[in-house]
């Protein structure tokens, strides 16, 4: 391609082209590498890079800039400007009759149509339908059809000839319909999209970036406050999501939003910024302005702040001296009797939390936290109490049922619901004490639905480790708690399972203290060198390690967990998934097999559901494996596959939530055990080699863990103490409300 130029004049030159894919953004300056389908050649592929804002795949722009010769990435266009481009409302009106909407009107039909009557047709269809008999292939019999699913489909025709305008796909424009429907299904939706674009990013598949360029489309000014606003909001989600904050100093605003809304050169929005912020003091709409303790502003998603403030609320109003007696030395003596001593520890934890009706038990793996809850519920039961007990994961609740012998359900399953909306503020347990398992993986939203529904006289106890790993999502409840000193906390310092000859538990310890842990029995490392070839080698090491446990060590390998930081390299979820899946559960002929998301699910596959499904009973972190797989009576492949004892049928849409898990994130592991970990330790994980993540998936294993890859590796993961501090203000909350030991 010559440049595709439509016009060109001293030295700039301009192409217009639809991107395919973003390669690379950075967010810090702007600098993006796309590849793009020039609208001239959509068959050919150019890289377009420059400082540009919000790419996003599918857009279509007009980049204008130079063709240049890169030494290393050869020729490619590097741009000054990008402008978003849409399409003509006559080419909307045939993607929207081409994509079926109207039934009875196929493609041939709908460009004959837009032919004949242009950008009139659907006037003509309300206003002189008779007309359409004029058209070829239109006759009295499928005249009457077409003109009955037109009414049908009229109510969305609008809003999708603009989206198909700003230049949206067929199946994203549908989802966007579904989704506003859903959201307001007594507002118009065109009218929604009009007035506030950017509600199209709340639409899967739909970036920020892309909702912008459609504002920008639509005429929204560069510097308008609502676009400001989305900004800001935006900044935020990101910042929760990715980094579990839930809020920004305000100065961190300025820069950050120069970059996302390229307002590069616009001296005004030194100005804007703080006059959105003025608004925000009202404490109106989705963003709200906080202080910290020191006076200092941040910027927060009123719902994070609420979330905080009803965290506050419901820790003021339930804490307070306990009902019941604190337990007593000649209690512990009586209920011990036949059973080992407790700790010095143990007993002073049980004491603490017995003292409060709001307290926290702390501690690594091995300490005692369990014990000590079995001690905590006989005791809540000889005082004729009512005791309820949760965990954030069904995994996590599975064990603590098998570990106190009581009932344990999710966070969310207690509370009845069947979606992350907000509870009903008016129910309430009944119940006078509720254990909450795993109370790390708790985060603001979890929290703060959870508290409200606890009636005034109940106690909680919350037990976790805070060394693991916090939330999965924004927030970091049982440090701020712990750290906020409002309620007691119990803390278990000395190792238990050591009497059981536990290396894994001591190792963990080690680990937290930045030392290098003992190899033991059950804490193995497989030193692995050999340069470039490290990584092949290592992913080899790990699955004959595997095997050997297999055949040897007469382990079944569903006791055994690759447990790994990252998704990509060799030894990453990925490619282990990909191994272990030939290795353990091999093709055989005449098979059926499920190919998605490149993975070739069979009979015999491990697999984990990543996402609560209530109707099928499915939570996040359920793992099963596949039992069967056939054909429906429509020819459509149907999955049978057993969670724990349950056996249940999924089609392929369900399947969107499964993956395969012979090898799981560290972070995907947290709330779980497994008999035996095997995990990759290499210097290619970099930034991922930290200490709270290394020892999250050490303290994952009950009876083994085995570490495979280089020393060096092994010290980096132990010596770097990654910051886990996460910015929020639920401490300035409960200072608000409570003060004192905050
Ligand atoms: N004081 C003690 N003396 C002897 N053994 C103990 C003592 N306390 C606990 N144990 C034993 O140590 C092991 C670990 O205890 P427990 O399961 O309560 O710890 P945990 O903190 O819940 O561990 P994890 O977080 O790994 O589940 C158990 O087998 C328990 O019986």
């Amino acid at each position: 391609m010559s440049g595709n130029p439509l016009e060109q004049g001293e030295g700039v030159e301009s192409f217009c082209g639809r991107i395919k894919q973003v390669v690379f953004h950075n967010l810090e300056n702007g600098y993006a590498v796309m590849v793009v389908r020039p609208d001239e050649a959509p068959e050919e592929t150019q890289t377009v890079v420059g400082v540009l804002a919000a790419p996003a795949a599918e857009m279509r722009l007009c980049f204008h800039g130079q063709w240049e010769s890169n030494a290393k990435f050869g020729r490619q266009f590097k741009a000054e400007r990008m402008e978003p481009l849409g399409t003509t409302l006559r080419e909307a009106i045939v993607l929207f009759l081409q994509s079926g909407s109207i039934k009875g009107i196929g493609k041939t039909m709908a460009n004959r149509l837009v032919e004949r009557f242009g950008e009139a047709l659907f006037e003509v269809m309300d206003e002189r339908p008779e007309a359409l008999l004029e058209v070829r292939g239109v006759g009295k019999a499928n005249h009457g059809r077409i003109l009955k699913n037109w009414q049908k489909a009229r109510d969305d025709a609008q809003l999708m000839l603009l989206l198909y305008q700003l230049g949206f796909g067929a199946a994203l424009t549908r989802a966007v319909s579904k989704c506003l429907r859903e959201a307001d299904p007594q507002a118009d939706p065109l009218k929604m999209v009009q007035e506030n674009p950017y509600l199209l990013a709340q639409v899967r598949g739909i970036t920020f970036q892309r909702a912008d360029a459609a504002a920008l489309q639509l005429g929204m000014q560069r510097l308008d406050p609502r676009r400001i606003e989305a900004g800001m909001q935006e900044i935020l989600i990101q910042l929760a999501n990715n980094e579990g904050h839930t809020l920004l100093e305000e100065p961190r605003f300025h820069q950050q939003l120069t970059v996302l809304l390229a307002l590069q050169g616009h001296q005004d929005q030194l100005n804007l910024v703080p006059m959105v912020l003025e608004r925000l003091d009202l404490g109106q709409g989705p963003l709200v302005r906080v202080y910290g303790r020191d006076g200092s502003p941040f910027v927060q998603l009123t719902r994070y702040h609420d979330y905080e403030k009803q965290i506050a609320y419901h820790i003021s109003r339930l804490h307070g001296p306990s009902p019941i007696e604190t337990i007593s030395d000649g209690w512990i003596e009586r209920v011990s009797r036949g059973h080992f001593s407790l700790s010095v520890d143990q007993r002073q934890a049980l004491k603490t939390i017995t003292q409060d009706k709001v307290a926290i038990l702390t501690g690594g793996p091995g300490m005692g936290k369990t014990t000590i809850t079995r001690y905590v519920i006989e005791h809540a039961v000889e005082n004729k109490q009512t005791v309820k007990l949760c965990a954030p994961t069904g995994r996590a609740a599975k064990q603590l049922a098998e570990a106190t012998g009581e009932v344990a359900l999710t966070i969310h399953r207690l509370m009845g619901k069947g979606s992350d909306e907000s509870v009903d503020g008016q129910r309430k347990f009944e119940c006078d004490l509720l254990v909450v398992d795993e109370s790390s993986m708790m985060d603001e939203w979890m929290a703060s639905s959870l508290l409200q529904m606890l009636p005034d006289h109940c106690r909680l106890l919350l037990v976790g480790d805070a060394d693991q790993l916090p939330s999965v999502a924004a927030g970091r409840v049982l440090q701020d708690l712990i750290q906020s000193g409002v309620v007691p906390v119990a803390r278990l310092t000395e190792v238990h399972r050591q009497a059981e000859g536990s290396g894994i538990a001591l190792g963990a310890v080690e680990i937290l203290h930045g030392r290098r842990p003992q190899m033991a029995r059950d804490f193995k490392f497989v030193a692995v060198t050999g340069g470039m070839e490290h990584l092949h080698q290592c992913a080899n090491r790990m699955l004959e390690g595997i095997d050997k446990m297999m055949r040897v060590g007469g382990i079944d390998g569903a006791e055994i967990q690759v447990i790994t930081p990252m998704h990509g390299t060799e030894v990453g979820v990925k490619a282990l998934n990909e191994r272990l899946h030939e290795q353990l559960n091999p093709y055989q002929a005449g098979q059926e097999v499920l190919e998605l998301d490149g993975f070739a699910y069979r009979a015999g596959c491990r697999i984990m559901q990543t996402k609560n499904d209530y109707d099928l009973e499915l939570f996040n972190g359920d793992q099963g494996e596949i039992v069967e797989i056939s054909k429906d009576a429509q020819g459509e492949l149907q999955v049978i596959a057993k969670f724990d004892e349950a056996q249940k049928l999924l089609d392929r849409e369900q399947m969107g939530n499964i993956v395969p898990c012979y090898a799981i994130t560290v972070h995907k592991s947290q709330g779980g055990q497994f008999n035996y970990v095997v995990t990759p330790v290499v210097t290619a994980h970099g930034k991922m080699l930290y200490r709270n993540l290394f020892y999250t998936c050490v303290t994952r294993a009950r009876k083994g863990v085995v570490l495979v890859g280089s020393y060096e590796a092994l010290v980096m993961a132990i010596s770097y103490k990654e910051n886990m501090q996460r910015n929020t203000g639920l401490l300035s909350r409960i200072e608000e409300r409570m003060g004192g030991a905050v």
